[in-house]
């Protein structure tokens, strides 16, 4: 691209004058070329010809009575009545357009017809949202925001919401959450290198600032897990420490439900507004910290190499439906990936999966594996988790059982990076009596010594007597 074509795109030209140079820009710079070409194009676009989009999209409806009224008393053809632009508003990545609704019009006309939209308006997509009966809001994205992921400074500041992860940006432009309280426990499921331990990064990452507790199953070794060692309460590594821990956390469950019953107390001796039925209720200064259970490859744990290991196994899978059932309440959220989930797994599979209410699906290698994961949220994102290119690992589809799903894509954090950020939080690594037995070792980490500051060839060597 010459010098001119630079000079005129950040002057906010017109690509259409700008030919080639242009289109180089869009395709090589799509964050510069949307924030100095793009926005004014597309404001341009909506406003000059909006009416003749809304009609041509299938978004006009009858003028009402009176309207039709009063054109005719002006002697005017009676106008189709359309939605009508509340407000435009620019963002890094788009345009968030508030539309009130004419008459007769649902939040679904309009997302029938962003496909129509995006093509009108020469966008890259364009997704709807209600904001309240009758209002709904157009999120304009300019260019792929998942090609190169970059989550906002905003979300990066905000990440200190409790429990409140963000881990990916959507396609949308906005940030996406794990959001341990919300969605309990949740589950991630993908092929081989579709990015499952990225998410699991992603979400170490924005915990290990928090004053909560992690817990990690990884029986491929400790290979995922053990570099965040420094900020795990516990790691199990194999089977037998998995059923260790398990039952562990079962006990440590117990506990926290009696203290809660030990606050509520007998009818009368706790305040009314203070009766509470989870730990969130407690008073501060003897709420129990929250766990966060990371499982790493579910069926590791479902894997029976002999007879006398089906005890064990049944162990495992009866102690994590239990924990999926009721842990809630007593602050322990569980988060299990999987390359698939279904009841090849073994006894109890579906019904451990049923109660993972959060549900991100990577790229999957079959249908069945997508509906394992999102076949009771939506057939539409069955369909877009079967279409995630492999050269997009991290790319997702993430929803909960209220029906509603994204696409989301991880930003890119290296092990290293994580295990750094584990290692600066360590001293925030909560001490729990009852998982203490598989508290992993830290290795110190080894002292590099400092280059000397002679070169070696001229450092006095002993020549001996
Ligand atoms: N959001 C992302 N952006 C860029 N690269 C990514 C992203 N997510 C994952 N990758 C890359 O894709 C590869 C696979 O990722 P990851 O290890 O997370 O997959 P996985 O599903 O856990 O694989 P496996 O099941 O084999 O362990 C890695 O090389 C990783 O660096």
């Amino acid at each position: 691209m010459n010098t001119l074509t630079t000079a005129l795109l950040e002057l906010g030209a017109p690509a259409a004058v700008l030919g080639s140079g242009a289109l180089y820009a869009r395709a090589k710079m799509p964050r510069t070329y949307w924030a100095t070409v793009g926005i004014p194009l597309t404001i341009h676009r909506i406003r000059h010809d909006y009416e003749n989009v809304m009609e041509a999209c299938g978004l006009t409806v009858e003028p009402s009575f009176w309207r039709a009224m009063a054109s005719s008393a002006a002697n005017r053809p009676a106008k189709p009545a359309m939605p009508k632009i509340r407000s435009m508003q620019v963002s890094s990545t788009g345009l968030r357009v508030r539309l009130r609704l004419a008459r007769g019009q649902q939040t679904k006309d309009m997302a029938d017809a962003a496909e129509r939209l995006r093509h009108a308006w020469e966008v890259h997509a364009v997704h709807v949202s209600e904001v309240k009966p009758g209002v709904v809001e157009l999120r304009i994205v300019g260019f792929d925001v998942l090609r190169n992921v970059r989550m906002p400074r905003r979300a990066r500041a905000k990440s200190r919401e409790l429990l409140r992860v963000p881990v990916a940006l959507r396609a949308d432009g906005t940030v996406h959450h794990r959001d341990c309280r919300q969605a309990p426990n949740g589950l991630n499921l993908g092929a081989n290198q579709s990015g499952k331990s990225m998410f699991t990064r992603n979400l170490v990452h924005g915990l290990a600032a928090q004053p909560v507790a992690m817990v990690g199953i990884d029986c491929k070794r400790g290979v995922e897990q053990r570099p965040f060692a420094p900020r795990l309460s516990a790691l199990a590594t194999d089977q037998g420490e998995a059923l260790g821990l398990l039952l562990a956390l079962l006990v440590e469950m117990d506990d926290r439900y009696d203290l809660i019953r030990d606050h509520q107390g007998v009818p009368g001796t706790v305040a009314a507004e203070e009766l509470t039925a989870d730990i969130w209720g407690l008073p501060e200064k003897i709420r129990p910290v929250p766990i966060v259970v990371l499982v790493d490859e579910i069926a590791e744990l479902f894997l029976v190499a002999s007879r006398a290991d089906e005890e064990r196994r049944n162990q495992i899978v009866t102690a994590l439906i239990r924990l999926a059932q009721l842990a809630r309440a007593a602050g322990i959220y569980l988060e299990i990936a999987g390359q698939r989930f279904g009841s090849e797994l073994g006894k109890g599979a579906t019904l451990l999966r049923s109660q993972l209410t959060g549900r991100t699906v990577h790229r999957v290698n079959d249908l069945e594996t997508a509906k394992m994961g999102l076949g009771d949220i939506s057939d539409a994102a069955v369909a877009a988790s079967t279409q995630i290119s492999p050269d997009m690992p991290g790319t997702a589809v993430a929803g909960d059982t209220s029906g509603m799903w994204f696409q989301i894509r991880t930003p890119y954090r290296s092990l290293t990076e994580v295990a750094e950020r584990c290692a600066e939080f360590a001293h925030l690594t909560p001490d729990l009596d009852r998982l203490a037995a598989f508290r992993p070792q830290v290795a110190h980490p080894v002292i590099i010594p400092p280059a000397p500051s002679t070169p070696p060839d001229l450092m006095p060597v002993s020549l001996g007597k």
